[in-house]
């Protein structure tokens, strides 16, 4: 029997008491090393916008073919698009939005990688309700990221410098709403590992999100906890770790044919930081195994790989 994720209580980020935060860097460390995936209580998302954010999907789900006509295009902050990791496709609806930034931002004005305005569905009732959720959700679920990265580069003696120039410009955060249909179908997300540095996901109580043991190579549930989001380390993680924090496979698959909605929530820091090997992650007489790489390189390789696309990364999705 494989084993399940971790749970951990981040009460001890937002209080003084230090033994306690000591304790929750060992907690984060331990799941980072062993699984790269846990799932954390108190993690400071008020829930009426939890509950908020998973509703607006469910309002909006009858749009969603009408928006996906409308919502196509390159990958930059308001695309829409079906996500397919296999073959057959998956069995999911998606539209990604990310920071809301006018034409005239530098960093669209640059060409950042996925940077600019977001395109909100106009077909669902109350559009400005909608957009305000979510604007709220990205913005909250910015500073929780911010906050569970900032224990991550503690546990890695990254320090405060290093974390302040990777999070300090939050551009490039996605949030991405999953709407699978109502068929028996088995596979609703495939097997993959995310591209950033953390993902939090938002999940209802329908179940079905897996993830990897990679000491018994079995699927094990991550059983939704009403009042916890699931964090993931993404494969920058690898990068900056030497592969010692690991970025594990998870997958969706269908149990019982009921729809399912979830909001992850990635989070990839600032476009141009180099993410390169920390020095404290480099045993004696071993070398990077990773190029350093810009975030911006390393996301459209990425999503080159899954989508299409001129720019490749090292990385494929794996179909299991
Ligand atoms: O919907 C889920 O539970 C997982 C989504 C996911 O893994 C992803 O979008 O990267
Ligand atoms: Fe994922």
């Amino acid at each position: 029997m494989g084993r399940a994720p971790p749970v951990i209580d981040f009460t001890p980020f937002y209080g003084e008491d230090k033994a306690a935060r000591s304790q929750l860097e060992e907690e984060i460390r331990n799941a980072c090393l062993d699984f790269g995936f846990f799932q954390l209580r108190n993690h400071g998302i008020p829930e009426d916008l939890q509950r908020g954010i998973l509703r607006s999907q469910m309002k909006s789900k009858t749009n969603t073919t009408k928006m996906l006509v409308n919502l196509t295009a390159a990958m930059n902050g308001y695309d829409l698009r079906t996500l397919k990791s296999s073959p057959k496709g998956d069995l999911k609806e998606g539209y990604f939005l990310a920071q809301d930034l006018p034409l005239d931002d530098p960093y669209v004005k640059a060409r950042k990688w996925a940077q600019g305005p977001n395109k909100y569905p106009s077909e669902v009732k109350e559009p400005s309700t909608w957009k305000k959720t979510v604007d709220d959700y990205h913005s909250v679920a910015s500073r929780v990221a911010k906050n569970v990265l900032s224990v991550l580069f503690d546990t890695l003696g990254g320090g405060m410098s290093f974390w302040m120039s990777f999070a300090s410009i939050q551009l490039p955060c996605f949030v991405c709403f999953i709407i699978p249909h109502r068929t028996p179908m088995l596979r609703r997300i495939g097997a993959h590992t995310d591209f950033g540095a953390v993902t939090i996901l938002l999940q209802d109580s329908t179940g079905g999100l897996q993830v990897r043991d990679r000491k018994t190579e079995e699927w094990v549930d991550v059983e939704p906890i009403s009042d916890a989001v699931v964090i993931n380390t993404g494969n920058l993680m690898m990068c900056w770790t030497n592969d010692r924090y690991v970025s594990n496979l998870h997958r969706v698959i269908n149990k019982t044919g009921a729809e399912r909605y979830s909001v992850p929530f990635f989070f990839d820091g600032n476009p141009d930081f180099l993410v390169k090997c920390l020095a404290s992650c480099i045993e004696e007489g071993s070398v990077a195994k990773h190029a350093p790489l810009t975030v911006s390189e390393w996301m459209e390789g990425r999503y080159a790989d899954t989508f299409g696309g001129s720019k490749k990364a090292t990385k494929e999705m794996v179909e299991v």
